[in-house]
């Protein structure tokens, strides 16, 4: 069977800038796989080349075996893209625009898999609405309808939750979930790290057009060893035995890194000899955020 994604090669050049640089990556069907990387890491202008918005300077790309460029029709009916900025049509009704939108791939009676994914997304009651009554969150909701009026077997939501409330980013995590295992590919890319964490299992992270690592989360978390102690003392400047130990501290608390558990023994022990109280005390285990830092730098934590 085709891969969902497959792309070999594949650069893309905007004057000097080399966008994309010799890209390869395949994605299986059925992956849940997070495409991260800093703002203007090319994560934008890699989906635009697989939705077929932008033609590649060189190589090939392939969604479900087909072509994006030579077999357009058929690649962008295997294809859903949320896109990342709000951009509808303000004088249909949600319906209207999703009945259209089906059109445009063809399907003339898709009124119950409409229905399906309104209700899914809870926007039902707004099925009759006008586009520019919406609210913000609601406008989100039709894009991501709008991707999925052709039931396409991979999809791609690039940063779907950015400026969204907590409640509609779990109820569209509930659904993407469940599309997930119904079959679908997805492919996210997001600013939230504990969102890529916690929904996906494989991803690529990509640096200035090119991608620095491919690997599975739960490998890359493992990569790193050690972990951190933070704790609220008794004392707020540390005694000299305690100097040596890496530390950092900030707002009140003391973080203290270490290898493996016993250590923790250690520090306590330490701590007592000095006389020093724990107020407080959590652990904290390495996370993809830490692993994302360490390979982009602190600059990567930007927000768009
Ligand atoms: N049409 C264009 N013309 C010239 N340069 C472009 C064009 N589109 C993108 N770029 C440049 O290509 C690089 C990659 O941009 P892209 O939007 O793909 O990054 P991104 O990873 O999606 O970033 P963000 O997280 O901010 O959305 C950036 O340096 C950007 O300025």
């Amino acid at each position: 069977m085709a891969a969902a994604i497959e792309i070999q090669k594949l650069s893309k050049r905007y004057g000097d800038l080399l966008a994309l640089d010799n890209i390869q990556l395949t994605i299986d069907t059925g992956e849940f796989f997070a495409l991260l990387g800093p703002n203007g890491a090319g994560k934008t202008t890699l989906i635009s080349i697989l939705a077929g918005l932008t033609i590649a300077s060189s190589g090939q790309a392939k969604i479900m075996g087909h072509d994006v460029v030579a077999d357009y029709g058929q690649s962008r009916r295997k294809l859903g893209v949320v896109p990342q900025e709000l951009v509808y049509d303000p004088f249909f009704t949600v319906r209207e625009l999703l009945v259209i939108q089906s059109g445009y791939y063809g399907i003339r009676k898709n009124d119950a898999w409409i229905d399906e994914i309104l209700y899914r997304l809870d926007l039902t009651r707004k099925a009759d609405t006008n586009m520019r009554a919406l609210s913000g969150g609601m406008k989100r909701r039709v894009l991501v309808a709008q991707a999925l009026v052709h039931k396409p077997p991979v999809i791609i939501l690039d940063e779907p939750t950015a400026g969204v409330d907590v409640e509609l980013r779990q109820a569209l995590w509930q659904f993407i979930k469940q599309l997930n295992r119904d079959g679908h590919t997805i492919v996210l890319t997001t600013h939230y790290l504990e969102e890529a964490e916690a929904l996906c299992n494989r991803v690529a992270m990509l640096k200035q057009g090119k991608i620095v690592v491919l690997d599975s989360i739960r490998n890359l978390i493992k990569s790193i060893q050690g972990l951190t102690v933070q704790m609220r003392l008794s004392c707020e400047k540390l005694p000299a035995a305690l100097q040596s130990w890496p530390t950092s501290s900030s707002e009140g608390f003391h973080y203290f890194k270490m290898e493996n558990y016993p250590q923790i023994e250690l520090l306590l022990a330490m701590l007592r000899q000095e006389n020093i109280q724990v107020l407080d005390m959590q652990l904290q285990q390495p996370d993809l955020e830490e692993v994302f830092v360490k390979i982009m730098g602190a600059q990567s934590l930007e927000t768009p």
